[in-house]
């Protein structure tokens, strides 16, 4: 469907459409060279000929009180001439319609001239999981067999799946959530059936789990330090307000803790500031070579979301549909 917007016209790109284009295996890899550039670009000099500029501030917000929060996420991929930005809410009390709603807008790079306007749901949904998967093969310690999900929401879903469509290793799937009988729902699922068990508290989930995926809108710890396996490894992804956590401080203080955007965690996350836990590393630095993988201690990815992953996610969906 194009829309008329003066001399030019844009296209909008519905939920379907971003749907049956934006698969997990596509989405991995770039989300994977997305976060290296990201890091890439900030420990580079202007005069390094490998440079690579990625211009992305840390989230703005406005908080509706009591309800939620607008979020807004510009980013420019000087390498993929991607100047785009997300417009996502996040009211966690909705009932019977999503918690998260988006949209993703893509400009020209060389005009400012727009040139689509994405459903941005699917893009969030499924960009966040592959982050948490990249995160997961560079600091796993070996092949997962158990993996834990805390949470059974759009995210938990969206990281059963792409989890399970990148672990073949993966022998089992345990679920928690706060209301258990929506963890037995999400474990009953036809095509989870196979592999995936719904469990009562947090410690039976996470107990001797070699993956713990924390997808909780949560604002307070859920996950505690004593019932992680040592070497485990932790993809925190929710508690992105700088006054929330999902895991135990002592768990943070102990672990290894990467993060996605450095500035964006001293910002935003509870778990970084509230622990004053060290951050050793983006994941991009690891990408890129530049930090180490420390797959034989026990690692915590802290993920807030970032524009360039959106941005990524966004030129796939153009470039299939030919768009
Ligand atoms: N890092 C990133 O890039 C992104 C992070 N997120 C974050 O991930 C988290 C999950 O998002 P999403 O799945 O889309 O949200 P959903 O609303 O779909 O799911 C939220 C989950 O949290 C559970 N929950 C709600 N309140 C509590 C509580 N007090 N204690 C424990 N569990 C609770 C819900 O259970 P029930 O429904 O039964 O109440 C549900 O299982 C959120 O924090 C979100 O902000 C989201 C997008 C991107
Ligand atoms: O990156 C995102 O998109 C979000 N992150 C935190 C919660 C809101 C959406």
């Amino acid at each position: 469907m194009a829309m008329e917007h003066r001399s030019s016209t844009f296209e909008f790109v519905t939920a379907e459409k971003v749907l049956s284009v934006l698969s997990y295996k596509l989405l991995i890899d770039a989300v994977e060279r997305g976060l290296g550039l990201f890091s890439k670009s900030k420990s580079s000099s202007g005069q390094d000929a490998n440079r690579s500029s990625v211009d992305q501030p840390v989230r703005t917000t406005v908080a509706v009180p009591n309800k939620g929060f607008l979020g807004c996420m510009p980013v420019y991929i000087e390498a993929d001439e991607l100047l785009v930005t997300k417009l996502v809410t996040f009211f966690p009390k909705n009932e019977n319609v999503p918690t998260h709603n988006a949209v993703v807008a893509v400009f020209h790079a060389n005009t400012g001239v727009p040139r689509a306007f994405l459903d941005g749901d699917t893009i969030t949904t499924r960009r966040t999981a592959a982050a948490s998967v990249v995160a997961t093969k560079h600091l796993a310690n070996g092949k997962p067999t158990v993996l834990a999900i805390l949470g059974s929401g759009t995210q938990a879903a969206s990281h059963y799946e792409a989890f399970c469509e990148t672990f073949s290793s993966l022998k089992q799937v345990r679920v928690w959530n706060h209301k258990p009988e929506r963890a037995k729902e999400f474990a009953n699922k036809d095509e989870r059936r196979h592999n995936c068990v719904a469990c009562e508290s947090v410690e039976d989930a996470v107990r001797g789990a070699d993956v713990i995926v924390t997808v909780t809108s949560s604002s307070s710890p859920v996950l505690m330090a004593q019932w992680v396996k040592p070497g485990a490894h932790i993809n925190g992804v929710g508690a992105c307000r700088p006054e929330w956590a999902e895991i135990d401080p002592n768990l943070m203080r102990s672990a290894v803790v990467y993060v996605d955007s450095r500035e964006g965690a001293l910002q935003e996350s509870g778990d970084v500031l509230l622990s004053k836990a060290e951050v050793y590393a983006e994941i991009g630095e690891v990408v890129n070579g530049t930090k180490t993988a420390h797959t034989d201690k026990t690692t915590v990815f802290k993920s807030l979301g970032m524009a360039v992953e959106d941005a990524v996610a966004a030129k796939i969906v153009l470039d299939e549909l030919g768009l």
